[in-house]
């Protein structure tokens, strides 16, 4: 099947799903909940895996592997951490048809796998502080319905849990990773975020406070978590005994971080930059940066084409683009066109015999459609160019799109006005949990669902002595951002 059948603003979630099918990024699998990464999408999670990777190296991170499986004892040994979460849990109980003695449970975060080991090796203020980090996949059976890359009941991430002597070590790693996190999206996928901190209602159960960066989707109008990295205080040293001795011979707690990013960062990407023509990939992360088209005729075909093509790749590859030729003589051009519009590859190179006889091309810009000849004396040069303007231009049309998408309000009616216009709202208040209930209970209508608070954006705007919160009328002590959400 060529092309999609739904239009982006006609209905978002049909084509999402046929995008991600049809670009090939993800298929279907018999276990529900569950999606396959072809290497379409796995190669983007790679690239972000490997700056990801490479930048908290340079924070002292290291890699390690913990197991897949946690006990019963391990996983509830703290109460509110899991029992919110309980009945994602998923659980090993047999091997074959024998049951086992005690039923093992599957991570679906990895705190409990291995904060009993930090207790283990955490003796002195010299084994601090203690940073690992793992690459893996978890398990949380969910029952919202899942959608590719966005909820799906296994997902890929990596998990950062870290130790530290003093609070004031921990508070700093936060940040760094946060805007780590900020890097891989706005650098990278070309998404704009906005860096705050979670409300205690919406903050990890078990930590002290949570950071994240919140992304936009303007087509639905529902904010969505990025990201997030936590400071977990001493709750889980309190609950795991992970002490040490410090340098005045007292026993006290560490202090922790736990910070993760997952493979939902590829699904946003496809949400913000897709349009009615199939994917739209940032050149930063695009598997293929640039497409080369020969469109054969009488004379310019067989060997010569061929050759030709292949000269075109070489000067390209010689850039350090990623580059590929499309020399299939089953397809027509119209149709490579198409296909490779459909799978967002950034750059699309047309060879035609005219062209080849002057030694140009046609470079076309997937993202505006803007068509230019270029020497392929100039191509190399040209076409990296053209692709970090692509890089540029997406993020700058997504920001200019998400600020336009964010109402600044005071009162209750304001409020509901711009969320019913698929907006986010930033409004003055109180800070106190019983409003985001209020809130939650009452921005609650039909087809929309409830608004809750997306974060306390860190760059907050001034908030005038008096103002009062939007919706309790109580002194407002700052201003949240409020939102739908998935
Ligand atoms: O996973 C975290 C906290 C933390 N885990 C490590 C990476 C960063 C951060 O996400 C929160 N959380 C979410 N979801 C669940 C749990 C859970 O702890 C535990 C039980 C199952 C579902
Ligand atoms: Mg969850």
């Amino acid at each position: 099947k060529l092309g999609l059948s739904v239009k982006k603003d006609e209905n978002f979630g049909e084509w999402y799903s046929e995008l991600v099918l049809l670009g090939e990024m993800i298929d279907y699998y018999d276990v529900s909940g569950c999606y396959i990464l072809r290497p379409w999408s796995y190669s983007i999670w790679e690239t972000i895996k490997d700056f990801l990777d490479t930048e908290i190296k340079k924070l002292g991170v290291e890699n390690g592997y913990f197991p897949l499986f946690v006990s019963q004892t391990a996983l509830t040994r703290e109460k509110d951490h899991v029992e919110g979460f309980a009945p994602e849990v998923a659980w090993v109980t047999k091997s074959g048809d024998t049951d086992l003695e005690m039923p093992i449970a599957v991570r679906p975060t990895s705190e409990t796998v291995m904060y009993p080991s930090y207790a283990k090796w955490i003796r002195s203020h010299r084994d601090l502080p203690l940073k690992i980090n793992q690459w893996n996949n978890v398990v949380r059976w969910e029952f919202k319905h899942p959608t590719p890359f966005i909820r799906s009941r296994e997902f890929l991430w990596q998990e950062g849990h870290t130790a530290f002597a003093t609070k004031e070590e921990a508070d700093v790693e936060v940040h760094q990773i946060l805007d780590l996190y900020r890097q891989v999206y706005e650098d990278y996928l070309a998404v704009p975020v906005i860096k705050g901190i979670k409300s205690e209602k919406e903050k990890f159960a078990g930590g002290l406070y949570t950071t994240t960066v919140e992304a936009f989707v303007p087509s639905t109008g529902r904010g969505i978590q990025g990201a997030t990295s936590h400071c977990l205080g001493q709750n889980f040293a309190k609950m795991f005994d992970i002490t040490f001795e410090n340098k005045d011979k007292e026993r006290v707690m560490v202090w922790q971080n736990s910070w993760g990013l997952t493979t939902r960062t590829i699904g946003v990407m496809v949400m913000v930059h897709g349009d009615d023509k199939g994917l739209v990939l940032p050149p930063k992360v695009a598997p293929v940066q640039a497409v080369v088209i020969p469109i054969p005729m009488k004379e310019f075909s067989g060997e010569v084409m061929m050759n030709a093509s292949a000269e075109v790749v070489s000067i390209l590859k010689g850039a350090g683009i990623r580059a590929k030729d499309d020399t299939r003589d089953v397809y027509t051009p119209p149709w490579k066109y198409n296909h490779w519009e459909l799978k967002g590859v950034p750059l699309r190179v047309e060879l035609g015999p005219r062209d080849f006889a002057s030694k140009k091309v046609v470079l076309v810009r997937r993202d505006t459609g803007e068509k230019e000849a270029v020497a392929w004396d100039k191509l190399a040069d040209r076409a990296n160019e053209l692709l970090q303007t692509i890089q540029k231009d997406l993020l700058e049309k997504a920001r200019k799109e998400r600020d336009a998408c964010i109402e600044k309000v005071s009162c209750w009616e304001e409020f509901m006005t711009a969320l019913n216009a698929k907006k986010m709202v930033l409004a003055p208040w109180c800070d106190e949990t019983e409003v985001e209930e209020e809130v939650k209970k009452m921005s609650a209508d039909g087809e929309g669902g409830a608004a809750k608070t997306l974060c306390m954006p860190f760059d907050q705007l001034p908030l005038p002595e008096g103002t009062k919160c939007f919706k309790s009328g109580k002194p407002a002590k700052r201003w949240a951002l409020w939102g739908r959400s998935y």
